[in-house]
């Protein structure tokens, strides 16, 4: 199982709307990066034809707990921020 997490651009009034809160709104390009516990697809939100990083997280592969406890707070603080960077976890 595995929890998957987006970095798209938002809106010029900050928000990213609903388009980017559904993986059926992306098509996966390749695979452009791979981290201890992740892996980062290059992909385009068929709604809007924008290119994100959609961050794949084995979140319940992390056999230390607290590495998965810090993990789901950052993904809980990052989804917080409204800035011109947005994230979704899906
Ligand atoms: N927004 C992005 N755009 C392009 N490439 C990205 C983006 N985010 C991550 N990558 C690529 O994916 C790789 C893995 O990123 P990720 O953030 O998952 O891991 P990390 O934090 O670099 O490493 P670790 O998980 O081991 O601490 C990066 O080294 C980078 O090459």
């Amino acid at each position: 199982m595995a929890a998957e997490m987006d970095i798209s651009h938002s809106d010029s009034n900050g928000t990213s709307g609903d388009k980017y809160n559904a993986m059926k709104n992306f098509e996966i390009d390749k695979k452009i990066g791979k981290g201890q516990f992740s892996e980062v697809y290059r992909a385009r939100c068929v709604v809007d034809n924008t290119i994100v990083a959609l961050k794949k997280v084995q979140i319940f592969e992390m056999m230390d707990a607290k590495a998965r406890q810090d993990c789901i707070k950052e993904i809980d603080l990052q989804g917080n921020v409204q800035d011109t960077v947005g994230l979704r976890l899906f």
